[in-house]
């Protein structure tokens, strides 16, 4: 229980605790809509620390200053007669998804396609994908679809009941309180949206920079310098969940991860603001730690990474040494003298600066 919210619990109705109930944060998950359904929850029995009081708990996105969705006169969605249609490349939404992922097959509109897949408890990525660093179009609010349309996952939500607890070395960490099958999605990555000029001043604002960055996530899955939407130009627009998140931004790192972060879109119009959304990679049983690559697709030589190698630990240790300054590394002490200390730092800043969506 964190103490200096404690009180509020005796005197809920009572004006004078009306601050105390606002930074509550088992207030704040409860006020979800889902809370009902799947809750979050919050443990701790290692120690007396306590979620930090300047975090505040949101279930959407929150757009920052200068951030604008797209104009309703650039929005579009499918006409699809049926749900079932919104799985086929003929589908509006998944125009895109075709291009990049097969060109030929666009010809075809009966080709399914790899949205979103399902409508269970159990709706996720398909499994060819999961290896893929294809972006996920969904059906959304400019949809001729119901909400029951299988092309719709991220949209309806998380349906897993999670738990923040704290870890043995980690500080707080996100456990399953349901068995997960491997392509379920679980939650997206929420936080502050804010430009990329913003982003850097809170870089160079806070106490720790490069730790800064663990919570920054860019949003550069479209960007092209020669793209015909000014937006995605560059630079790009980034997530700030340090401070106004959900649960996700307690998930830690792994370079043997059991989710995998993707970049989703509903509306075309707003690619420059795209979702941030966490699949597991593999069955995960009920209990179990959730984790990601905090650095999936990036290597030293800041290029991607196709296929993630999670074989590949070298790298990994490495980088999470650099990321959290722990211990363990591949690099004996002896091979770590102080100019290669400066360029590894300085490489992994411009690195970590690009954390993307499997990009
Ligand atoms: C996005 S936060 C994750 C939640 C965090 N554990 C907390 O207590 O708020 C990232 C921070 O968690 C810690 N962290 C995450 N993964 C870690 C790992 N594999 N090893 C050590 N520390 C880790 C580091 O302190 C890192 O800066």
């Amino acid at each position: 229980m964190e103490a200096v919210t404690g009180q509020h619990f005796f005197f809920h109705d009572q004006p004078e605790h009306a601050a105390e109930k606002d930074s509550c944060h088992f207030c704040q998950l409860r006020a979800f809509p889902i809370h009902q359904t799947t809750p979050v929850t919050i443990v701790n029995a290692k120690d007396q620390a306590v979620i930090p009081p300047n975090f505040r708990f949101i279930d959407r996105m929150v757009l920052g200053q200068g951030v604008e969705p797209a104009e309703d006169s650039f929005r579009s969605g499918c006409s699809c007669e049926s749900d079932s249609e919104c799985q086929y490349m003929g589908c509006l939404c998944l125009a895109d998804l075709g291009e990049e992922e097969d060109s030929s097959s666009n010809e075809d509109e009966d080709i399914h396609a790899n949205g979103a897949n399902g409508d269970g408890p159990e709706a996720g990525r398909k499994d060819k994908m999961l290896n893929s660093k294809e972006p996920l179009y969904e059906c959304h609010a400019g949809c001729s679809c119901s909400k029951d349309c299988p092309n719709r996952v991220v949209e309806r939500g998380r349906t897993i009941p999670l738990q923040i607890f704290r870890t043995d070395d980690r500080g707080w960490g996100v456990r399953t309180q349901v068995a997960i099958k491997k392509g379920q999605f679980v939650d997206r990555y929420l936080g502050e949206i804010i430009t990329s000029a913003e982003a850097d001043r809170r870089r160079a604002a806070s106490a720790v920079s490069k730790r800064k960055d663990v919570y920054l996530f860019a949003l550069d899955k479209f960007t092209h310098p020669e793209s015909l939407d000014p937006r995605l130009k560059g630079p790009p627009l980034e997530v700030d969940g340090e401070f106004l998140s959900g649960p996700t931004r307690f998930i830690n790192h792994s370079c043997e991860p059991n989710l995998r972060i993707f970049a989703r879109v509903g509306d075309h119009a707003d690619k420059h603001i795209h979702d941030l959304a966490l699949f597991a990679i593999r069955d995960i049983p009920r209990g179990e730690e959730l984790t990601f690559d905090y650095v999936d697709g990036v290597t030293e030589d800041g290029g991607g990474m196709e296929g993630a190698s999670a074989g590949d630990m070298a790298k990994c240790l490495f980088k999470r040494e650099f990321l959290f300054g722990g211990s363990s590394t591949p690099l004996a002490s002896t091979q770590r003298n102080a100019t290669q200390l400066t360029s590894l730092r300085l490489l992994l800043f411009a690195t970590i600066h690009h954390l993307q969506a499997s990009k």
